[in-house]
C-alpha cells in the first residue's frame, strides 16, 4: 500500500486512467462498495468471521445508508448488497428519486437492490419527508431505545464530486446524522470523505468555510486506493475520525503511467480570457533545417497556446512563414542563431510564457554558445534536439546553484527595460528560477550522463535507467522527458511512464511535434504535468495517425490528430487504441530507411534505439508494462513500524 497522500484531482486522474487501461467504472464501484461493507462487517463482528455471534441484541442491529445521487451513493448500494449476502440488513435512504440517480453505475447497483429482502429502499424527495421518515422510524433510528443493538449510519451523501456548500435535502441529512451522534449505539462511517468537506475548495470565502454544522462528523472514514491530502489536513481530523485506506484494484498502469486522467488536471481556459491569456510560446529554432521549428510551432498551437512566435535565422524565414498563417515568424539576423540576436530575443522571451529552443537549430559552436546565454533569460524553457549539448548542461548546472530569490518583481518588464541579455534573470533581485524541461532521446541522454560523469554512462543495465533519470533530474534540477518506446518522465521526485506511440513515429519531425506540445502546455502548467501529458498526447495522436496512414505516417499527420486526442480524452470512455486489423506493421528496416524530410533528425526512438521485430501496438504496450513491472522494485519493508494491533479496524471498534 502506498503511504504518501494524493490530492482529490490526482485521485480523479488515477480513476480515469484505470478506465483507460481497461477497468470499468462498474468494477471500481464494486470494489469500493465491497470495502465499505468489509469495514461495517468488521465493526459489527469484532471477533471476525469465525466468531459471528448472533445475540438477541445483534438481531436488532441496523445499517442505515444515506445515499446521494452521485457515485458516492453508488458505493453504498454495493455495500448494502454485500452485507445482505452476510445476512446483515440495511436501509437505503436515497436523497432524491431513483430516476434522478446521476450515473449508469449507480443506477445499475440501485436496481440490483430492488428485490433484496435484507435491504429496504426509501426515496426521500424533500426535507420535510426526511424529517417525517425519521419520526416514523424513531424506534429504529432515534434515541437510546434500542438496547445494546448497534446502528451504523453510513454517509454516502457526497464524495469527491462535492462543491460546497451543502444545502437543502443533503444539508438536512447531515443535520440528522449530527443529531444521532449523541446516541452511544450509533457509529457514523463516511464513504471516501465526510460529506460537506470540500476536497479542493476553489474559493476561500465564508460560504466555503468549514463549519461543523454542514460537514458530517464521522467516527471513521473509509477512503479508496491512497490516502488523500485533504483528509490529512490539520482541521479535517475532527470530521474524518479514524481513516481506513482500502485498495480498490486500481490497475498498476493507471498509477505509474500518464493517461487521459492527467489531462483533466491541466489548465482550463477562463470564459473571460483574452487573446494571449491562454499561453504564448516562443520557438527558437531552424537555420540548417526549416521543418522542425514550423512543426513545433503548429503543435504548440494545437496543444492550446494562444500565440506562437517562431524566431528563425534568415535562411529558414521564408519556408517557416509560408508553412502556416497561424504562426508569427520573426527573422533573425544571420544564417545561424548567434549572439547578435540576443537583444531581440530577450525582448521576445520576456513577452512569452514559455520558450522551446533547439528544433532544427544545428549544432554550430556559435549557436550553442548563444543558446547557453538564452536559457538563463527564460522563465520556462524546453531544451530539445540540438540544444542538448554539454555547454548547455553546464549552464543549467550553474543555474541550479543560484539562490532562489523572492518573486516580488516582474522579470519580463525588467528584462525588456534593460535589454541586457548577458545578465541572467536570477542574477537580478526578485526573480524566479528558470524552470527547465529537457527532452532527450536515448543518444542525447547518454550525452547528459557523460557530461555528469556518471560511472555507468558508457554502459548501463535497462533496470538502472529509472534511477539514472531520477538522478539526472536531481543533479541538474530539471524535468526530463526521456523519449523511447516507453517514455520516462521525471522531476527528480517522481517518475512516470508513457506507453502511447508506435514505431512508425520514428519518422523525422515527431520529436519536434512533441516539444511543441510540451511548450504549449508548459505556458500554463507545471513542468512535470506538461512533459508527461505532452508525451501521452503526442503518442495517442501518433497512434491515431498510424491507424489511418500506417507506415506512411508523417509528423504533420500527428499534428492533425492532436485536437481529437484532447476531445476524446475529455470523455469518459477513452480507452487504449487497439490495432484491430493488425495489418499496419512496421519493421526497423522501414524505419531506418524512411526519408528524414526537411526536419532535424529527432525521432521517437532516438538514434540508438533499434526496433528489431515487427510489432503490433497493443501487444507492444503489454510488453512495455511487463518491463516496467519488472523494474519497479518493491519498497523495503524493514523501515515499516509494525502496526500496534494486527487488525486496526478491530482496535477502533472496541469501545
Ligand atoms: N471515480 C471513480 O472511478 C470512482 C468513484 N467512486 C466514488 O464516487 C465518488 C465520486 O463520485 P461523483 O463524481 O459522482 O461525485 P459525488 O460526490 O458522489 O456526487 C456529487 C453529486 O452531488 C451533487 N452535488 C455536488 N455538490 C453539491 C452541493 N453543494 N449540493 C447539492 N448537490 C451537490 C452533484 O450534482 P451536479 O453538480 O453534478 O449536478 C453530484 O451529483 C467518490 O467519492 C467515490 O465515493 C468509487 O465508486 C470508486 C471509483
Ligand atoms: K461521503
Amino acid at each position: 500500500m502506498k503511504t504518501e497522500a494524493i490530492s482529490a484531482s490526482e485521485m480523479k486522474a488515477i480513476d480515469k486512467n484505470a478506465v483507460y487501461f481497461g477497468m470499468s467504472p462498474l468494477q471500481l464501484m464494486e470494489n469500493a462498495g465491497a470495502c465499505v461493507s468489509d469495514v461495517i462487517f468488521n465493526y459489527l463482528n469484532p471477533g471476525g468471521r469465525s466468531q459471528i455471534l448472533k445475540t438477541a441484541d445483534s438481531a436488532n442491529d441496523w445499517v442505515i445508508f444515506f445515499a446521494g445521487l452521485g457515485n458516492n451513493g453508488g458505493d453504498t448500494f454495493v455495500a448494502a448488497r454485500h452485507l445482505s449476502g452476510q445476512d446483515i440488513r440495511s436501509m437505503i435512504i436515497l436523497l432524491g428519486e431513483k430516476a434522478h440517480i446521476k450515473t449508469e453505475e449507480s443506477q445499475k447497483n440501485y436496481a440490483l437492490l430492488e428485490h433484496d429482502k435484507n435491504v429496504s429502499l426509501f426515496e426521500i424527495r424533500s426535507e420535510s419527508e426526511l424529517e417525517n421518515f425519521f419520526l416514523e422510524n424513531e424506534k429504529i433510528i432515534g434515541s437510546d431505545s434500542c438496547g445494546n443493538s448497534r446502528i451504523v449510519l453510513v454517509d454516502g451523501i457526497f464524495g469527491t464530486g462535492f462543491l460546497g456548500p451543502a444545502k437543502g435535502l443533503e444539508k438536512k441529512a447531515i443535520d440528522l446524522i449530527h443529531s444521532q451522534k449523541k446516541n452511544k449505539n450509533v457509529f457514523v462511517l463516511s464513504v471516501d470523505i465526510p460529506s460537506g468537506l470540500e476536497p479542493e475548495p476553489k474559493i476561500k470565502s465564508a460560504r466555503h468555510s468549514r463549519s461543523k454544522d454542514s460537514i458530517v462528523v464521522a467516527d471513521a472514514t473509509v477512503t479508496f486506493h491512497q490516502m488523500k491530502t485533504f483528509l490529512q489536513a490539520k482541521d479535517a481530523a475532527v470530521y474524518t475520525g479514524k481513516i481506513f485506506v482500502k485498495p480498490i484494484g486500481i490497475p498498476f498502469a493507471a498509477d505509474v503511467c500518464f493517461g487521459p486522467g492527467n489531462l483533466e488536471n491541466l489548465y482550463v481556459r477562463d470564459k473571460k480570457s483574452h487573446k494571449g491569456d491562454s499561453g504564448k510560446v516562443l520557438i527558437i529554432g531552424g537555420g540548417p533545417y526549416t521543418g522542425a521549428p514550423a512543426l513545433a510551432g503548429m503543435a504548440a498551437l494545437k496543444a492550446g497556446a494562444d500565440i506562437v512566435t517562431v524566431a528563425v535565422p534568415k535562411p529558414a524565414f521564408e519556408a517557416v512563414a509560408a508553412f502556416s498563417p497561424n504562426l508569427i515568424v520573426k527573422k533573425l539576423s544571420a544564417d545561424i542563431l548567434c549572439d547578435a540576436d540576443l537583444p531581440v530575443l530577450s525582448v521576445l522571451i520576456a513577452a512569452h510564457d514559455a520558450v522551446v529552443i533547439g528544433p532544427g537549430l544545428g549544432a554550430d559552436p556559435k549557436t550553442i554558445s548563444t543558446v547557453s546565454k538564452i536559457i538563463p533569460l527564460c522563465k520556462k524553457v524546453i531544451a530539445d534536439a540540438d540544444a542538448l549539448q554539454p555547454e548547455i548542461f553546464e549552464i543549467i548546472q550553474k543555474l541550479k546553484l543560484q539562490t532562489k530569490l523572492p518573486k516580488n518583481k516582474d522579470p519580463a518588464k525588467e528584462e525588456s527595460e534593460e535589454s541586457k541579455p548577458e545578465k541572467t534573470r536570477t542574477e537580478k533581485a526578485g526573480m524566479e528560477k528558470t524552470e527547465i524541461i529537457l527532452t532527450p532521446h536515448r543518444g542525447e541522454f547518454l550525452r547528459i550522463l557523460k557530461y555528469l560523469k556518471f560511472p555507468k554512462a558508457e554502459k548501463f543495465e535497462e533496470s538502472d535507467l529509472e534511477e539514472l533519470v531520477l538522478d539526472v533530474c536531481r543533479r541538474l534540477d530539471v524535468t526530463l522527458l526521456l523519449k523511447g518506446p516507453t517514455d520516462l518522465i521525471s522531476d527528480g521526485k517522481r517518475i512516470r511512464r508513457n506507453l502511447t506511440g508506435n514505431p512508425a513515429m520514428s519518422v523525422g519531425g515527431t520529436g519536434d511535434v512533441l516539444s511543441g506540445i510540451a511548450g504549449g502546455l508548459f505556458t500554463k502548467n507545471s513542468a512535470f504535468e506538461s512533459a508527461g501529458c505532452a508525451a501521452f498526447v503526442c503518442g495517442c495522436a501518433g497512434d491515431q495517425a498510424f491507424l489511418k496512414a500506417g507506415n506512411s505516417l508523417l509528423a504533420t499527420d500527428v499534428i492533425l490528430e492532436i485536437p481529437d486526442v484532447f476531445i476524446q480524452a475529455s470523455g469518459s470512455d477513452f480507452q487504449q487504441k487497439k490495432n484491430e486489423s493488425g495489418k499496419n506493421k512496421r519493421t526497423s528496416k522501414q524505419n531506418t530507411d524512411s526519408s528524414k524530410q526537411n526536419t532535424d533528425s529527432d525521432s521517437k526512438d532516438g538514434t540508438e534505439n533499434e526496433i528489431s521485430e515487427e510489432s503490433e501496438m497493443d501487444e507492444d504496450r503489454q510488453e512495455k508494462l511487463m518491463e516496467i513491472m519488472k523494474r519497479i522494485k518493491p519498497k523495503s519493508q524493514k523501515s515499516k513500524i509494525p502496526p500496534k494491533h494486527p487488525n486496526p479496524e478491530k482496535n477502533l471498534f472496541m469501545k
